[in-house]
């Protein structure tokens, strides 16, 4: 690849054992063509994946010091970096992370203005095992997270599932994370276009569901107002919030309006990073904010109070 386009990048998340690496083997065989590099993250000091990780591609860096949702600024950013150093840049790379990793952090480096001028992340893909995932969701709260920050969820090892069931889970995933596009499948066979994140905010779209509460007690809150948003303000309050509650609070994601500005706003945070970025004008469609709030117990009244100290009273 030339040396200006930015790597193409898949992080990919899910529980122990859901089948991360069964589905990065299949993304790597449909991906054959391109030049890929694979980042493999496990505890211990023998990274047994690494090994795993089909022929097709063309480097795996092992990270073996701990998980990188963690010790991430160091590790994940050195090899960030020897990546840019090769002769022959990777078109695309694919992060697998640990079965406990919270990938909030993972997914905000990439926001980092030094990273995300040579890297795009693409999509984040969270496997989970149909046999086991309402389970985990009940006992390891990491699950949650990585279902919540998402774009796209991978429901593995169906086969075998009854289609009730099979239904059953796909609605509960569904209210887990109305934001991400669900697939199921037996052993990681997925498509590549399946993949991508879709665009699920807006009102051409499938709203997501206001206010839902899952018996896992994850749950979303949609809020929508009329009202733009000084944007200096919004990030103060969902900086604030987020460090506050970040056992609480996984995901923000939507688009606000700004006072005598024609831009619509994409708001984005999955841990400690937020980003805000101006992506074109609102068009035709009256400027209305919308922002959906993905966490444990979230109440709707509090997000009102939270939002509220950053909303104008008219759009400029
Ligand atoms: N029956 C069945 N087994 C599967 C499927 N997908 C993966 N497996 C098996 O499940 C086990 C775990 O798969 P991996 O792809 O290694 O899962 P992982 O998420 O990378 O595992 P960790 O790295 O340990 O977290 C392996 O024995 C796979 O062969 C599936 O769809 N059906």
């Amino acid at each position: 690849m030339t040396k200006n386009n930015p790597v193409k990048v898949y992080l990919v998340t899910g529980f122990l054992g859901a089948g991360k690496t069964t589905l990065l083997n299949s993304l790597l065989q449909q991906f054959s063509t391109l030049r890929n590099i694979v980042i493999e993250n496990e505890f211990g000091k023998v990274n047994i994946d690494a090994s795993l990780v089909s022929a097709q591609v063309d480097d795996v860096y092992e990270l073996t010091s701990g998980c990188i949702c963690c010790s991430l600024d160091n590790d994940l950013l050195e090899v960030l970096g020897n990546i840019l150093q090769l002769e022959d840049r990777p078109d695309q790379l694919f992060i697998e992370t640990t079965g406990i990793a919270d990938p909030g952090n993972i997914i905000g480096m990439f926001s980092m203005p030094e990273v995300k001028a040579h890297y795009q992340l693409v999509s984040t893909i969270c496997v989970v095992d149909a046999e086991n995932v309402e389970e985990r969701l009940e006992q390891v709260t990491e699950v949650g997270k990585q279902l919540s920050c998402a774009d796209v969820i991978v429901l593995n090892k169906v086969k075998g599932l009854p289609v009730p069931a099979l239904l059953r889970l796909q609605q509960l995933l569904e209210e887990v994370n109305p934001l991400a596009f669900i697939t199921a499948t037996e052993d990681g066979c997925v498509r590549v276009s399946d993949m991508q994140p879709r665009e699920r905010i807006g009102r051409d779209q499938a709203p997501p569901v206001a206010s839902v509460k899952t018996a896992h007690k994850i749950n979303t809150v949609l809020f929508e107002s009329p009202h733009p948003f000084d944007l200096n303000m919004l990030v103060f309050v969902l900086d604030l919030h987020f460090n506050m509650y970040s056992e609480q609070l996984y995901r923000i994601k939507g688009y606000v309006a700004v006072p005598n500005d024609p831009q619509k706003y994409l708001v984005q945070s999955t841990g400690k990073y937020l980003h805000i970025l101006p992506v074109g004008p609102w068009g035709d469609v009256t400027p209305a904010s919308t922002l959906v709030f993905i966490g444990k117990e979230l109440k709707t009244a509090t997000i009102e109070r939270i939002l509220k100290p950053a909303q104008k009273e008219s759009v400029g």
